[in-house]
C-alpha cells in the first residue's frame, strides 16, 4: 500500500517511437516533451525516460518480448514505480504490461488527465477534469479512476473485472457523468450572468491562446502587471483569468489568459472545456502565443490551429501570430524573425520577457479592436463622381480639397472598406 503522500514515486518515461506512424514526431524532441510533462506531476521523481524504436504496435503488450524483459530488468534495477508510456496504451497492454514489470503505468492522456486535475483550482475547472476523467475511465473500465496518492499498489488490479461489473461500473459512470454535467451547467450559468452584468460595458475581449509554456501568462503579466503563475511547467496555466487593460492610446479591453494546448490533447479534455474555452474563444481578437525559439514550433503552432478548428474558431476571426521568446534565439535567427514579422501585418516578434516588440503587439490590438481604421489620401478625378458619392454615403470622409482636375480626399476606413472600394 502506498498511502504515504510525503514519499515521492520513482517514475520512468518511454516513448515509443513507432516507424508505421503517419504523424510520427522526432523522438528526441517528443521524449522532452514527455519528459517536461512528467515534471509537471507533483511527487514525482523522474528518474530518466528512453525512446523505445518500434516497426509497429503490438496489440496485446505494445512491444516484442525480448524488448519487454529487457526494459523489466532495467525498470527493476533502478525501482521504478510508475512507467509514463508518451502515446496510448490500451486496458489489454495496460494490464498486461503492469503485471510483467510490477509497476503502475498511465498513457498520455492518463497523465495529462492527471496534471489537469492536480491544477484544477476553480469549481468549474474540477468538474471539467473530473468529466473528462470519468469519460476516460467509461472507455477503459478495467480500473477506478483514481488521483495517484490514492492508488493502491501496481498489482491490485491483475485479472480484471467480469462483465456484469463492468456493465454496473458503465452505469454507475453514466449517473455521476449527468450529475457532474448538472453542476457544471449551474456554475457556467452563474457566470453567463456575471458576463451578461460586465456586457453592459461593452470592453472587447483579447484574449492569448497557444501551446503549453509559450509564454502566455508572461506576457499576460507584463501586460496587466498581475502576477499570475508563469512557470517553465507545462500546464502552468489552467483556469482562465481575466484582466481588464488599458491600451495605450486607445480602449479598455479585457485580456484574457487561457489553458495551453498539446498535441494529442485528449478529446475527453477538449470536450470537458469547451464550454471555458467558448467563451474565451469568442473573443475580438485571438492572439496565438508561439514559442519562436522552440526547434517544434511550426508543429506546435499547427496543434494549437487544429485544436482551435475542432473548437469551431472560424479562420477568418482576428488573429495575430506572436512569435515569443525572441531573446532565446541566435542573432541572426532573431533578425530573420524581426523581419518576417515587419513584413507581415499579422505577426509580431517580442519578447515577454525583456518587454522588445510589445509597444507593436499593442498598437496593432488597439487598430484591431477600433475596427482598424487609417487615415488615407486620395486623388479622385471629375469622372469618379461614383467613387466620390460611395465615400460621402459612407461618412469616411474626413477632409476634401479641390484641385485643378479634381479633388484631393482624405478618408479614414477600415481595411475592408478599402477593399470595398477598390472593387467599385
Ligand atoms: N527567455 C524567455 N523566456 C520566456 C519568455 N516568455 C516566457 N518565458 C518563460 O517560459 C516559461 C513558460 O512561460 P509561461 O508564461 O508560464 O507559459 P504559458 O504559455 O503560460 O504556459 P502554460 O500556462 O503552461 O500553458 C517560463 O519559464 C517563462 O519565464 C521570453 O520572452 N523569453
Ligand atoms: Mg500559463
Amino acid at each position: 500500500m502506498n498511502d504515504n503522500a510525503s514519499r515521492v514515486t520513482r517514475a520512468w518515461v518511454l516513448h515509443p517511437d513507432i516507424k508505421s506512424d503517419p504523424d510520427r514526431r522526432l523522438a528526441d524532441h517528443a521524449l522532452a516533451e514527455a519528459m517536461a510533462l512528467a515534471q509537471a506531476l507533483p511527487e514525482l521523481e523522474l528518474v530518466g525516460g528512453e525512446i523505445v524504436p518500434l516497426k509497429s504496435v503490438r496489440a496485446g503488450m505494445l512491444f516484442g518480448s525480448g524488448k519487454i524483459a529487457e526494459i523489466g530488468q532495467a525498470l527493476e534495477d533502478q525501482h521504478i514505480e510508475l512507467v509514463l508510456v508518451d502515446g496510448p496504451v490500451t486496458p489489454v497492454q495496460q494490464r498486461n504490461l503492469e503485471k510483467a514489470w510490477g509497476v503502475k503505468l498511465l498513457d498520455r492522456t492518463g497523465l495529462i488527465l492527471e496534471i489537469f486535475s492536480d491544477r484544477a483550482a476553480t469549481r468549474e475547472g474540477v468538474l471539467q477534469v473530473e468529466m473528462a476523467a470519468l469519460s476516460y475511465q467509461r472507455t477503459r473500465l478495467v480500473r477506478a479512476w483514481t488521483h495517484l496518492e490514492r492508488q493502491r499498489g501496481g498489482l491490485g488490479f491483475v485479472g480484471g473485472p467480469g462483465e456484469t461489473q463492468i456493465e454496473a461500473d458503465r452505469r454507475a459512470i453514466d449517473d455521476q457523468l449527468t450529475r457532474l454535467r448538472r453542476q457544471l451547467d449551474k456554475v457556467v450559468k452563474t457566470r453567463a450572468l456575471h458576463r451578461a452584468a460586465r456586457a453592459k460595458v461593452p470592453y472587447p475581449i483579447v484574449a492569448l491562446v497557444g501551446y503549453t509554456n509559450a509564454g502566455k501568462s508572461t506576457l499576460f503579466n507584463r501586460l496587466t502587471g498581475a502576477e499570475v503563475m508563469a512557470k517553465d511547467m507545462l500546464f502552468a496555466t489552467l483556469d482562465p483569468t481575466m484582466r481588464r487593460v488599458q491600451l495605450p492610446d486607445g480602449p479598455e479591453v479585457i485580456l484574457s489568459d487561457t489553458v495551453g494546448f498539446i498535441s494529442d490533447l485528449p478529446t475527453e479534455l477538449v470536450a470537458a472545456f469547451r464550454a471555458t474555452l467558448e467563451e474565451v474563444l469568442a473573443a475580438d481578437v485571438i492572439c496565438h502565443v508561439r514559442d519562436i525559439s522552440h526547434p517544434e514550433t511550426e508543429e506546435q503552432a499547427q496543434d494549437v490551429r487544429e485544436i482551435m478548428a475542432s473548437l469551431g474558431v472560424e479562420e477568418d476571426r482576428p488573429s495575430f501570430e506572436v512569435w515569443n521568446k525572441l531573446d532565446l534565439m541566435p542573432g541572426d535567427a532573431a533578425d530573420a524573425a524581426r523581419a518576417r514579422a515587419d513584413r507581415d501585418d499579422h505577426v509580431f516578434a517580442i519578447s515577454a520577457l525583456t518587454g522588445e516588440g510589445i509597444e507593436a503587439l499593442l498598437a496593432a490590438v488597439t487598430e484591431k479592436v477600433q475596427g482598424r481604421k487609417r487615415l488615407v489620401d486620395l486623388s479622385l478625378g471629375f469622372a469618379d463622381g461614383k467613387k466620390r458619392a460611395w465615400l460621402f454615403a459612407h461618412e469616411l470622409v474626413e477632409q476634401e480639397r479641390q484641385t485643378d482636375d479634381g479633388f484631393e480626399i482624405t478618408v479614414r476606413w477600415t481595411a475592408q472598406q478599402e477593399a470595398q472600394y477598390a472593387r467599385l
